[in-house]
């Protein structure tokens, strides 16, 4: 039988992923009656935070609000899953792009480097809270201006964690990964499959 949970996630590569190893999946979203703050909000960095504290951190902050969907749904104790990416280069966090400039900026920030990709995944069924942390080292080679902008213009980089995809066009200018490609994309699958060994949701 293959395991299920309930994905807390708009993202399509997350669902994909899950696929991928055999997870059949039901989506839990929040709705207009659920009186969610606008997810963006969680998404604030903390002054000083690390970025392995703040992708943990607000993985919690999704799983919490999550559980509270699954309670108001009368389905508390089921399998639930949620997972959060960010790009971190140096000391500086960099989240998913607000607009076009700013996807550019990331990109001239991240090229001719290398940058680390960490993804938080967490699951929470009857009372138990599993938590797992993947980070990737990702070496971009140089992007020309003319190339940047190219890519900002093809649409790719919005909605996505430093602003590009690797899964993407962007895959042109990786020269070299070292970690997890589905974490860098947004669900590590070997230690999100752990993670349901674990809570004995056979996998
Ligand atoms: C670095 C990188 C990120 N990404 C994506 C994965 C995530 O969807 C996104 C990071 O944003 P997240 O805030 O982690 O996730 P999300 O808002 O898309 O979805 P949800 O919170 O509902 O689960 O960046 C790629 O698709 N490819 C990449 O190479």
């Amino acid at each position: 039988m293959e395991p299920f949970v309930y994905l807390a996630s708009q993202s399509p590569r997350r669902r994909q992923l899950l696929e991928q190893i055999g997870v059949r999946y039901t989506l839990l979203l929040a709705n207009s009656e659920d009186h969610e703050p606008d997810p963006e909000a969680l998404e604030t960095v903390l002054p000083r935070e690390s970025a392995s504290d703040y992708v943990q951190r607000v993985t919690g902050l999704k799983l919490d609000a999550a559980l509270a969907r699954l309670e108001r749904r009368g389905l508390e104790g089921a399998p639930v899953l949620c997972s959060d990416t960010t790009v971190s280069l140096g000391r500086r966090i960099l989240g998913k792009p607000e607009s076009t400039r700013e996807a550019g900026e990331m990109l001239r920030a991240l090229s001719g480097k290398t940058h680390r990709v960490l993804t938080a995944v967490a699951l929470h069924t009857g009372r138990k809270r599993l938590t797992t942390l993947s980070v990737s080292q990702v070496q971009f080679a140089d992007m020309t201006d003319a190339q940047i902008a190219a890519y900002v213009a093809s649409g790719e980089p919005m909605g996505k964690a430093g602003a590009y995809g690797v899964q993407g066009h962007a895959a042109a200018y990786i020269a070299k990964i070292s970690g997890s490609y589905s974490g860098i994309m947004g669900l590590p699958v070997f230690e999100t499959a752990n993670l349901l060994r674990a809570a004995g949701l056979v996998l």
